[in-house]
């Protein structure tokens, strides 16, 4: 993508659908008069006396306990300098979401306008009683110094400056884990680092509490190295100055072991790295652009460890990975401060996992095959689950041990649980798909490319390498909407109906003719076929042109499903395609089969497709736990509807014991495990959490995921189609652009397997 389309994206991304990344919604019911006799007047009364009686019920009663103020005055944008508190505004409702999505945490955003220490101070001292916790965020130095130190006194929650603090923890574990690879010791290391504002100092202090030596440091900042002898330095960089009679960059990185760049972009040269002693570490953390490019870095010394603060390249040392959890484990414990001991169990809690092996669940996200500690692999991914179970109680505990902790937490393996269960599946599932479809991206052929939605997603997943597209429809039409979105990659286009296709038209017939010459078809009408464009469509993955297919956006679903079944055909062992649809629902991602092709389905094909589902949920990563619904419990009823559904699910026991599946049973109790567990002890699913409703007929499977869809505004992906002897997949009429992008991860997923089952196949015969 170009600098030009990025931009663009990063823009359209902020505006649209509504300006901005994050809003309020209630937790609370809001129905009826009497819900909001509760929520406001009178109700609202009794908390607020409660709390006047006793401040502490504040924790009781409102959002406070997991509220944070995310408070930037705008002096130190990332590395953009002081742009001022409006524009500052998108970095802070940023780590708002961050907040929210890594470690379950509610943010205000608050942009202040004033340089003034005081009236800063003051600012945040006046609304501290609606937070549980205050990130300070780039502020910028030595005012920040002030600021924190100030807070933190005078306020009994916790107060952290993100630039400071999270980026000491984070980036001290990357060092200590890096220097294990280089084999250096932290004490005899020569260490360079570039800045001396808020993120530099806090960094240098920690990495002296981890056991760097004070006299192996060199301290630049914008007017050069910091030494004994200038003048007017503050009292953070008099701290740092050093007795080496050197000015520049250039003679600070000569024989150096280790660079830190806490500053601007672009101030390292590949001469500089060349000085530097074996095995260099260099951690370019100015974003968003660091002192040297990653790609430059590596490609001067191959003996480098080599971390930046983005995401776009391994080792991403960045206080993401920091202040979501921190802040977790210090409201939990109602912490007052964060104080030494808990940055450095952060720190060691970072180290250490880095270090275990790697769940294949953060491979995917990455679209990693094999990460393992090592010179790609210093510092764990944001993106990894196991942070959550692992830092904040690293934090919790030592500031229970600090004295720091209000409330102390006893069951650890119940709060590990807790933790984990904040995490919505929601987004995890979705990166999940996507990026073990950029694994190996296939040629998807996208049968209605002159619709804009299709080929807006289309675009997407050429830009993202989740698939190769391939554009089908007519020419002029898809030419001029590619001008229009700017798509202006060189990928194929397809049109059926013109002359250009006429040679691989008259083959797609020839097959089809060959086929179906004794089924009354002629090879006239073979042609005449192919300028459909399903047809041909399907015809290009039947012979092998393209891998997979997408169509279905602007045609009623069974009016596609048709030609594809009699083109494409059932997997060798269907009897039957099928659908399912993955919603995310509250309750967490949930499978509902068959949404919308079998009518009325017998028992034996109900199991069906139970079994083709249990596959589709293990692609998803997620081990099948199924319930066969019906109107009734276990046998409750004798009617041959709930029977249908007794015979399946006997079929299933007895063929195949090992899958999770149970029932009939009513949704309510499939739902609810505990209600299962009390009632009907002996089910295979007591106990356990379903996340997979197969139902007796297309109606009630239908019309459940239409309503949750409407009425609970759950996303849905699908309808995944299965049974189908190649990788097909038909839309919903309208599908909106995002629901395409995913059908067509699913798509090349769904390419992949099948080409690895035809592989072993071949490898067995
Ligand atoms: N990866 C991560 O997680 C994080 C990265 N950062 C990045 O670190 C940088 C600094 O942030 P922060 O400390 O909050 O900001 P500050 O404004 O507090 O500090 C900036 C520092 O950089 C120095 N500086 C500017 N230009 C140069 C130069 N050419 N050579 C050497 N030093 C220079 C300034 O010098 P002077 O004192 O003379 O003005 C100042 O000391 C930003 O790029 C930010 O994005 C920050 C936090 C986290
Ligand atoms: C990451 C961050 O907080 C910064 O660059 O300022
Ligand atoms: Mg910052």
């Amino acid at each position: 993508m170009s600098k030009q389309s990025k931009r663009r994206e990063a823009l359209v991304y902020h505006a649209k659908p509504t300006p901005g990344k994050i809003k309020v919604v209630p937790t609370k019911k809001y129905a009826s008069q009497r819900d909001l006799s509760l929520a406001y007047s009178p109700g609202v009364a009794e908390p607020c006396l409660e709390i006047a009686k006793d401040k502490n019920n504040v924790y009781k009663y409102t959002t406070k306990g997991n509220l944070v103020a995310v408070i930037s005055n705008g002096t130190a944008v990332l590395g953009l300098g002081n742009i001022g508190p409006e524009a500052s505004k998108p970095v802070m409702e940023g780590k708002g979401l961050l907040f929210k999505i890594f470690a379950d945490i509610d943010v205000f955003d608050i942009e202040v306008d004033t340089e003034n220490i005081e009236e800063f101070i003051e600012t945040v001292k006046n609304i501290a009683p609606t937070f549980g916790g205050i990130n300070l965020e780039d502020i910028k130095a030595p005012e920040a110094f002030e600021i924190e130190r100030r807070l933190k006194e005078e306020l009994d929650i916790p107060v952290m400056h993100d630039d400071q603090h999270g980026t000491a923890i984070i980036s001290a574990a990357a060092l200590i884990n890096a220097l294990e690879l280089a084999e250096k010791n932290i004490e005899d290391v020569k260490i360079v680092i570039s800045g001396a504002g808020a993120a530099a100092i806090s960094c240098s202090r920690l990495y002296q509490s981890c056991g760097a030596n004070l006299e192996n440091m060199v301290m630049l900042d914008s007017k050069g190295v910091i030494r004994k002898d200038r003048e007017n330095l503050t009292k953070e960089k008099a701290e740092f100055a050093t007795h080496r009679k050197i000015d520049t960059l250039e003679e600070a990185m000569k024989d150096a072991d280790v660079f830190i760049g806490l500053s601007t972009s672009n101030i390292v040269t590949p001469e500089m790295l060349k000085s530097m002693a074996k095995d260099p570490i260099v951690f370019a953390m100015a974003n968003p652009d660091p002192e040297i490019a990653y790609d430059l870095a590596i490609a001067t010394r191959d003996d480098i460890i080599m971390a930046t603060g983005r995401s776009d390249h391994p080792n991403q040392v960045n206080n993401v990975l920091g202040f979501p959890f921190i802040f977790r484990g210090a409201l939990d414990v109602r912490a007052t401060k964060i104080n030494e001991e808990m940055k450095m169990a952060a720190v060691l809690a970072l180290a250490r996992l880095a270090k275990e092996s790697v769940p294949e669940q953060v491979n995917i996200a990455y679209g990693e095959t094999h990460l393992t500690f090592g010179k790609e692999y210093i510092i764990p991914k944001p993106f990894d689950p196991r942070l959550i179970g692992e830092v904040p109680p690293a934090v919790a505990k030592a500031a229970m041990e600090s004295g720091v902790a209000q409330e102390s937490i006893d069951d650890w393996d119940k709060y590990k649980e807790s933790l984990l269960e904040r995490l919505g599946a929601d987004n995890k599932i979705v990166r999940l798909l996507v990026n073990r479809a950029k694994l190996n991206p296939k040629r998807v052929v996208f049968a209605e490319a002159d619709q804009l939605d299709v080929l807006k997603a289309a675009q997407i997943v050429y830009d993202e390498g989740i698939a190769h597209p391939i554009l089908l429809g007519r020419r002029d039409e898809i030419e001029k909407l590619k001008e229009e979105i700017e798509f202006d990659a060189d990928v194929p286009i397809i049109d059926p109906k013109s002359d250009e296709e006429l040679e691989r038209k008259n083959k797609y017939a020839e097959v089809y003719w060959q086929q179906r010459k004794r089924r009354g078809v002629t090879l006239y009408s073979s042609q005449k076929i192919m300028r459909e464009r399903n047809y041909f469509a399907a015809m290009m993955v039947n012979t092998g042109d393209a891998d997979a297919l997408i169509s279905g956006y602007s045609r009623s679903y069974p009016s596609v499903v048709k030609p594809m079944l009699e083109l494409i055909g059932l997997a060798k062992g269907a009897s039957r395609v099928a659908t399912t649809n993955l919603m995310m629902t509250q309750r967490g991602p949930m499978f509902l089969s068959d949404t919308s092709i079998n009518i009325d389905p017998s028992s034996k094909d109900l199991a069906k497709i139970a079994q083709m589902t249990s596959k589709v949920v293990k692609m998803f990563g997620m081990e099948p736990v199924m319930a066969m619904v019906s109107y009734a419990n276990f046998g409750s009823s004798t009617n041959e509807r709930a029977s249908k559904v007794r015979e399946a699910v006997s079929y299933l026991h007895r063929y195949y014991p090992d899958m999770i599946v149970d029932g009939e049973l009513q949704t309510d109790f499939a739902l609810n495990s505990e209600m299962l567990q009390d009632i009907f002890p002996f089910s295979k699913l007591a106990g356990r959490k379903v996340n997979t409703l197969i139902f007796p007929n297309l109606d009630s499977a239908n019309i459940t995921y239409k309503l949750l869809k409407e009425l609970n505004k759950a996303d849905s992906i699908g309808p995944i189609m299965m049974g189908m002897r190649k990788p097909v997949h038909i839309l919903q009429l309208d599908a909106s652009v995002d629901e395409i992008v995913n059908m067509t991860a699913i798509a090349v997923i769904d390419a992949q397997q099948k080409e690895k089952w035809e592989l072993e196949n071949q490898s067995t015969k």
